[in-house]
């Protein structure tokens, strides 16, 4: 193993600058999710994957989705599934990510543009998508083409599955992978997803848990169109005054989420659960390095642990139809829509958080009086994940971490959601590991996103080792 794995790396090194290029040109593709507008340039994002991988030699396939469901002028972006090898002597691994972002504008504080791939003197590699999931995805490529271009046997055969909808819930994806499990996908022996991030910025970890998240609009309507406030303001009730005295009920300052019932559905602590959050690394020093700021809700790390992996949270995103312009607009908004979303955990069952939510919010309603109409919905949602790290694929995980960056990695859960991860699971039949690229300081879904060089290139490695690791790997599950 050492001598074929030296030489991979070598190989990796000697092609960073050509795969920050390849970086560069994903970063450049504005692949939206969210945005209608935006959907030709999700699209072409797919497109680029399809080029590339062919390219590469891989079979590479773009499925479609159909419709976007409430959306039905909008196709969905297709699934981009590619296969890598075809020797029944050799494993088959399944690999997942996706190639759509979040949305990013330099008016929202970006101190580069955030489509064009900026590395500053540090080697940090600014741009939308760099760290989530662009730099994980092209991460399999890369290693791919290091084992081309060294003459190095490609050790697994790689599937790869990906997909241009996951910032938006994954719609879609959830039919085709039940619909491929015993099509496509049916020769997988484990699967490896790489779009979460480290705890800290030093130390590498595995991960077996997500948290779910439950998205929901709630818009209030009353005016036939936006009014001036000098006109009308004292004599109409005002949808904007009781949206946000509704947003002020969902949750405290401290995150504690004010709807009943809502923590009658969390698994209760265990003596023995408590015990493994002493033993991450990680401080709160980290924490406020990533957060920017000292402002957390508690002061100790096993709390600050526990509040991002296994309790719910309660966030506010925003209010669609609001003025949010720089200047002092005086208008009443005619209809507004709030958007929250719950991070949930076990042993939340979606169906009951969205009835209680919705009840909550009737409620709520009820008690300000309001002539105004309340409609209540939920946008999408992921059920959360945690499995078994006792599997040989976390041990070839294990032991390619240990190998390219010299320390055990930690074993960790995750705040975010992947909402396909458990869909994999469950239409396979086999083990998930998460084996992230970059760092809590990347700023994912944040301004300034960005990927380490370091991360990226000892990632390519990482992915690289892991599959040579894989191949080598006894299959006993425990
Ligand atoms: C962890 C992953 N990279 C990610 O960012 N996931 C998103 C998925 C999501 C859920 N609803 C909408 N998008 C997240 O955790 O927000
Ligand atoms: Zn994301
Ligand atoms: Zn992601």
């Amino acid at each position: 193993m050492a001598p074929k794995l030296d030489g991979f790396f070598s190989q990796v090194d000697s092609m960073s600058e050509h795969f920050i290029s390849r970086l560069r040109a994903a970063v450049a593709i504005p692949s939206v999710s969210s945005e209608a507008e935006r959907r030709p340039e999700v699209v072409r994002m797919g497109q680029f994957l399809v080029t590339e991988l062919k390219a590469l030699g891989a079979d590479v396939e773009a499925r479609p989705l159909g419709k976007q469901p409430g959306k039905e002028h909008l196709e969905l972006p297709p699934v981009i599934v590619a296969r890598y090898g075809n020797d029944k002597k050799k494993r088959t691994i399944l690999v997942y990510g996706h190639y759509d972002v979040q949305p990013a504008g330099k008016e929202d504080g970006w101190a580069t543009e955030p489509f064009e791939l900026t590395v500053d003197d540090k080697g940090r590699m600014f741009g939308r998508g760099s760290t989530d999931d662009k730099g994980p995805v092209l991460g399999w490529l890369n290693a791919i083409e290091a084992h081309q271009k060294i003459g190095l046997d490609f050790p697994v055969n790689l599937l790869m599955c990906f997909e241009g909808m996951e910032e938006y819930g994954s719609e879609g994806l959830d039919d085709f992978i039940k619909e491929e499990a015993d099509k496509y996908f049916k020769d997988v022996d484990a699967i490896c997803i790489s779009d979460n991030y480290w705890l800290g910025t030093e130390k590498p970890c595995l991960t077996y848990g997500l948290r779910g998240c439950s998205y929901y609009s709630v818009e209030i309507s009353g005016p036939g169109q936006d009014l001036h406030s000098g006109v009308f303001g004292g004599t109409a009730q005002e949808p904007m005054t009781d949206l946000v005295r509704m947003l002020a009920t969902l949750v405290d300052t401290n995150g504690k989420i004010q709807i009943p019932g809502i923590a009658d559905l969390v698994a209760p602590l265990t003596e023995e659960e408590k015990s493994i959050y002493r033993d991450i690394a990680f401080t709160m020093d980290s924490f406020h390095e990533s957060l920017g700021s000292q402002t957390t809700i508690f002061p100790d790390k096993e709390s600050t642990l526990m509040g991002r992996w296994r309790y719910p949270s309660l966030s506010i995103h925003g209010i669609e139809g609001a003025f949010s312009q720089p200047g002092a607009k005086t208008v009443i908004p005619a209809k507004v829509i709030g958007k929250f979303s719950i991070r949930t955990v076990p042993n939340m069952e979606p169906r009951d958080v969205d009835k209680l939510v919705f009840k909550f919010l009737d409620d709520e309603f009820k008690k300000l009086g309001s002539k105004n109409t309340l409609k209540a919905s939920l946008q999408h949602d992921g059920k959360w994940w945690v499995a078994s790290p006792n599997h040989w694929n976390f041990s070839a995980a294990g032991k390619a971490v240990e190998r390219v960056w010299g320390v055990k990695p930690d074993l960790t859960r995750e705040g975010g959601s992947i909402p396909v991860t458990l869909t994999f699971e469950q239409a396979t039949g086999k083990n998930v590991l998460l084996l992230p690229m970059g760092s809590s300081t990347d700023a994912a879904h944040s301004i300034n996103e960005k990927l380490d060089k370091k991360n990226y290139i000892e990632g390519v490695k990482l992915l690289g080792a892991y599959l040579h690791y894989v191949a080598e790997e006894e299959m006993v599950d425990a």
